[in-house]
């Protein structure tokens, strides 16, 4: 008599050996924070690298933090740089109570969406790169003329100052003599590809109010929770302002400056609850602020300090700038999608030959580890090669289709194909 438990390693161990099989295997292991099991994807995506043919080591820039680099090396070793393909290792939390299936089950339903936190950041594209390349050397391109690398990095969710933030300032990294990147971009819910040229900037902006505290049933001017209610509806007008911009189609959603409010905390506590007949002396909120290339950082912490801040209403506020506007240049921190890009017609001209059609260049509302790269001059899209799908990422029910999925391992192979035979001699 076999138990339940039998029966489902019985599966496993008869489960095929495809694409879609080794997507769920990596999709299993979880990698969410605040504990991203970073030692099981590290050590799945390394014998899959060795399956394939591909050099493997790990660095610990920061210990328990592994970061792993894979290299398909180049015949051409005189070509000045190299193509790095990027993604991350850690996932954001899942609440599994709100899933219809189990966030690391990677179930695969009757209409082949494939259930996940990560199925679509950015667990997708780590895959897809291996699988794109395993294709690669078996059939059109045994071995590259320019060398590709693949970096696996930890922590891109939560600023990544212990991965890329490191990773970017190594040894390890200049040797690599980067010249060209593809990280994570967005899925698209049309049928274009979406590539990403920007990522907008945080600030989040944290104001607080101190004021006169007294009972509950007092009215008088000038308390804590008064004053911040004037400041936050500054900062709703400022928000609904950019927001209208947006809704008017003079902008696009990541064109603007957008600020979101996360959370508001005031009050007197008493055990589980609040003391309701006392106002209290301070009070505080959140912001979510995100700055695209083209904002003016000054004029805008300017209008935060004078506009939502103002010391007259007993405010003050810290802004925690989150990465850079501008390069080390001075200049907004973006890469050309032109030909003043070599780059940019080698990539773009691959997805042509995919058979893919490639939206207007966007700027990407979130933030990724693409701007420490950008931020030193090397060119870097976001890309992940996701159409008819519905943008999922840090939601509930996050999934993607195996269809799409596969699809994107073919536009991969054309990319990567294409961009590690160009022999521009100046990159
Ligand atoms: C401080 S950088 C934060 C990076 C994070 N990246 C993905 O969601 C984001 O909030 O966009
Ligand atoms: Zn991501
Ligand atoms: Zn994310």
């Amino acid at each position: 008599q076999s138990t339940h438990q039998d029966d489902q390693v019985r599966e496993e161990e008869e489960e095929e050996d495809t694409p879609i099989t080794r997507f769920q295997q990596y999709l299993r292991i979880n990698t969410a924070h605040p504990t991203p099991d970073y030692a099981s994807a590290v050590s799945y995506l390394t014998s899959q690298a060795h399956s394939i043919g591909l050099t493997a080591r790990t660095l610990h820039l920061t210990p328990s933090k592994p970061l792993l680099l894979l290299t398909w090396a180049g015949t051409q070793p005189s070509l000045p740089s190299s193509l790095l393909l990027n993604s991350h290792l850690d996932s954001v939390p899942a609440e599994p109570s709100k899933w219809s299936h189990p966030p690391f089950s990677a179930s695969l339903t009757p209409d082949g969406r494939i259930h996940a936190r990560g199925a679509q950041d950015d667990k997708s594209i780590s895959m897809q790169y291996l699988e794109a390349i395993r294709t690669l050397r078996k059939t059109t391109l045994p071995n590259p003329i320019r060398t590709v690398h693949i970096s696996y990095v930890p922590d891109e969710e939560i600023g990544g100052a212990d991965g890329w933030g490191r990773f970017v300032e190594s040894e390890a990294f200049d040797e690599l003599r980067v010249g060209f990147v593809l990280d994570e971009g967005q899925a698209s819910v049309g049928d274009q590809l979406r590539v990403f040229y920007a990522d907008r900037c945080p600030w989040w902006v944290i104001l607080r109010a101190v004021g006169a505290p007294g009972h509950g049933s007092r009215m008088y001017d000038g308390s804590a929770v008064e004053n911040l209610m004037r400041s936050v509806e500054v900062v709703g007008k400022f928000r609904e302002a950019q927001f209208d911009a947006v809704k008017a189609g003079l902008a696009a959603p990541s064109e603007v400056v957008s600020v979101n409010p996360v959370y508001f905390k005031a009050g007197i506590q008493s055990g589980e609850g609040f003391v309701m007949n006392m106002q209290p002396s301070e009070a505080e909120a959140g912001f979510d602020v995100r700055l695209p290339p083209t904002a003016d950082p000054d004029l805008l912490k300017r209008r935060i300090l004078e506009e939502w801040a103002p010391a007259h209403w007993n405010l003050t506020c810290t802004i925690s700038e989150r990465g850079p506007i501008r390069d080390f240049k001075g200049r907004p921190i973006m890469t050309a999608t032109n030909d003043s890009n070599p780059w940019w017609s080698v990539f773009s001209n691959a997805i042509v030959a995919a058979g893919g059609k490639l939206a207007k260049p966007e700027i990407l509302a979130s933030t990724t580890d693409a701007r420490f790269l950008r931020q030193r001059g090397i060119p870097t899209l976001g890309f992940s090669p996701m159409t008819n799908t519905p943008i999922l990422l840090h939601d509930h029910n996050e999934f993607l289709k195996d269809t799409v999925y596969l699809r994107g391992i073919e536009i991969y192979e054309h990319i990567i194909s294409a961009l590690s035979s160009f022999k521009g001699s100046s990159t």
